[in-house]
């Protein structure tokens, strides 16, 4: 897969895998693609960017499809660092967290209040019954990114791409999001979770496996277990030093969710 901006490639013969129960992290420097590589895969890059090569998303063709025109069953949810602008701060969330109930799943309102509800609750979100009586602005910053994985979740796609979901909170909100996204991803009847960040600890908690790019390319892809214990790579080396050590899990083999290539 390759990404242009006019004749620029700054994504260039990316390939990986994400495969239906895992969760992998794309690590990279500022600027090294990984927003445009999120953009690719979700079918919103910008106007000026353009997508080539090949973006599978459950083995269907997508690399052409923006988002809006893609069959529900190969839409991949997101989940972005600023959860203000994610969602309409003019509507409540209850309203916003029923629609795709409503819309995709054909509930009655009644029954997507409860669903939105519920999900709110799976959520670790306090009192969920009053949460969707409130506008985004009456939430704090890590109730409001729960809520949009709640949102991203709702849509029940097969991937969920979190680009940087918990750059702007503070540590201990940053615990419960990334617990509430590996609590609702990575498994049966769940999605599987491409995470975008360049925050190794986070990766190392959410994640069995890593892919790590420079400049738009591949330069290594490991276990995150394996990739702390041996960095081939100098930026990798960098991130290692400056984190913290976690841990990792095998990968599962199956047929992959995502496959991006050349
Ligand atoms: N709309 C755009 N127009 C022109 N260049 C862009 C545009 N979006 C991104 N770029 C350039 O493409 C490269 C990759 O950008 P990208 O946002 O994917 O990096 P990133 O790894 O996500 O960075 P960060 O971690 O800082 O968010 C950068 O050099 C950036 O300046």
């Amino acid at each position: 897969m390759r990404v242009l901006i006019g004749t620029q490639r700054v994504v260039d013969g990316l390939s990986f895998n994400v495969f239906p129960g895992e969760r992998v992290c794309l690590l990279g420097a500022s600027g090294s693609g990984k927003s445009l590589t999120a953009g690719a895969i979700l079918g919103l890059l910008p106007a000026s960017a353009c997508a080539q090569g090949s973006i599978r998303v459950q083995g269907r063709e997508v690399i052409d499809l923006p988002a809006a025109r893609r069959p529900i069953d190969v839409r991949v949810g997101m989940v972005f660092q600023d959860s203000f602008s994610a969602l309409n701060p003019l509507v409540s969330i209850g309203s916003q967290l029923q629609e795709p109930f409503r819309r995709l799943h054909d509930l009655s309102p009644r029954a997507a209040l409860q669903a939105a509800i519920e999900l709110l609750d799976a959520m670790a979100l306090p009192d969920p019954g009053q949460i969707v009586r409130r506008s985004p602005a009456e939430l704090s910053g890590g109730q409001r990114q729960r809520v949009c994985i709640a949102l991203a979740l709702a849509c029940k796609t097969p991937l969920l791409v979190a680009d940087e979901p918990t750059t702007a909170l503070d540590v201990v909100t940053q615990a419960q999001v990334l617990r509430v996204l590996k609590e609702s991803t990575g498994r049966t009847g769940t999605p599987a979770l491409l995470f975008i960040t360049h925050d190794l600890c986070a990766a190392s908690e959410l994640c069995e496996r890593a892919i790590v790019i420079e400049r738009g390319t591949l330069v290594e892809s490991n276990r995150v277990d394996a990739l702390i214990a041996d960095p081939q790579h100098s930026f990798t080396r960098e991130l290692v030093a400056a984190a913290r050590d976690g841990i990792g899990l095998a990968p599962r083999a199956t047929e992959p969710t995502l496959a991006a290539g050349a």
